[in-house]
């Protein structure tokens, strides 16, 4: 049986934006304070807001540490969930866990060119594994059938688009005890419109060198990690002259890019909630999600997990970022090295 949640979208259709401070303000720099538009901007009258967005694309992935003392103060907030290995089992001790993992910058190292960003079969290896021992789900701001082709693997959960498409694992997995298949697919309604904008934005980026438009099916994305930094504010005009005209979608920010999504509530944090609820955790006291993620987007179900005072998030991240995550990995390797532990340990278990 196909499980396909489709929602009222006029209902959907309220800013997320009180709950989303990362959201980037779209509309005109003197006028547009509909509340669906309005967002991170400070309105500064004109200029202000390209300043603004240039800024933010700045912040987004910081190359060095702010300070030492920052760094450190942060780390104690936020330690390596490898040294605090121990501590988690004892949290987890008695219930299910369920693994949620970011692909780009958790899985796979950050490279300048997104369709090279493959992951080693070392770690396509430990993700199986680590499917085998407990239910596990990729959320990734990719559209699902790219992340799909890059993991490869048939045993998980999907949800692409930023959460915005999500598939089971295939029938007779051990991560789908209900043989069902699973799809929910929220933004539908969308797809001509971001289909329309990917086209546009294709266009209006094309002068600038080291722009690339990604379509993620649901949603978009401008990289702009090739871009010369004095080109950024003609990159923000031009995606901004596009989406001016799209009152019904908002802009984030991950590592080095805008992404342009539907303003419906639904993000990785909803995702990560539907699928604890497919498992049949929702409700549950039994339940431990782990959720790895490195990036902007990560947030949103890194504040669900906290707002639940359920399981934990670990942020991928070398240096001090604000997040709702409560422990710290620095790099995919090291993600490699946690799954691992993890892995090893579900097995020495079921040896017992
Ligand atoms: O949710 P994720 O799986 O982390 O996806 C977020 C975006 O990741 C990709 O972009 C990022 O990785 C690229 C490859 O390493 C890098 O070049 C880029 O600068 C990063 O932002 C992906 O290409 C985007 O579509 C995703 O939205």
């Amino acid at each position: 049986m196909v499980r396909f949640i489709e929602e009222n979208i006029s209902k959907m259709l309220e800013t997320n934006i009180k709950s989303n401070p990362e959201v980037l303000y779209i509309g005109e720099d003197d006028g547009d304070k509909s509340p669906a538009r309005k967002g991170l901007q400070i309105n500064e009258g004109r200029g202000g807001l390209i300043r603004s967005w240039v800024d933010s694309m700045r912040a987004c992935s910081p190359t060095r540490p702010k300070s030492f003392n920052s760094q450190s103060s942060w780390i104690k907030e936020h330690p390596s969930a490898l040294n605090m290995f121990e501590e988690i089992l004892v949290e987890s001790q008695g219930k299910q866990i369920v693994m949620f993992l970011d692909y780009d910058g958790t899985l796979s190292p950050i490279v300048d060119d997104p369709d090279r960003a493959f992951m080693s079969k070392k770690m396509r290896n430990t993700v199986k594994k680590l499917a085998n021992g407990f239910p596990t789900a990729i959320v990734s701001g990719r559209c699902r059938e790219k992340v799909y082709s890059f993991v490869k693997l048939t045993e998980l959960y999907y949800a692409g688009s930023h959460g915005m498409d999500i598939t089971g694992p295939e029938k007779g997995s051990i991560c789908n005890k209900k043989n069902q298949s699973l799809l929910c697919q929220p933004a539908t309604e969308f797809l001509p419109v971001i289909n329309e904008v990917y086209e546009k934005l294709v266009e209006k980026t094309k002068s600038i060198p080291g722009a690339k438009v990604e379509n993620n099916k649901f949603c978009a994305s401008v990289h702009f990690r090739c871009v010369e930094e004095n080109k950024w504010s003609d990159l923000a005009h031009q995606v901004r002259s596009v989406l001016k005209n799209y009152p019904k979608l908002m802009l984030t920010q991950g590592r080095k890019v805008l992404e342009i999504r539907p303003i419906i509530k639904w993000d990785k944090g909803k995702a990560l909630e539907f699928l604890l609820e497919s498992l049949g955790y929702d409700n549950c006291t039994d339940v431990f999600p782990i959720y790895i993620g490195d990036d902007r987007t990560d947030e949103d179900a890194f504040k669900i997990l906290r707002g639940k005072n359920q399981g934990l998030g670990i942020l991928v991240s070398k240096y001090a970022k604000e997040t709702k995550a409560s422990y710290s990995l620095q790099e995919p390797d090291e993600v490699m090295d946690f799954l691992e532990r993890l892995v090893e340990w579900k097995q020495l278990r079921c040896g017992a």
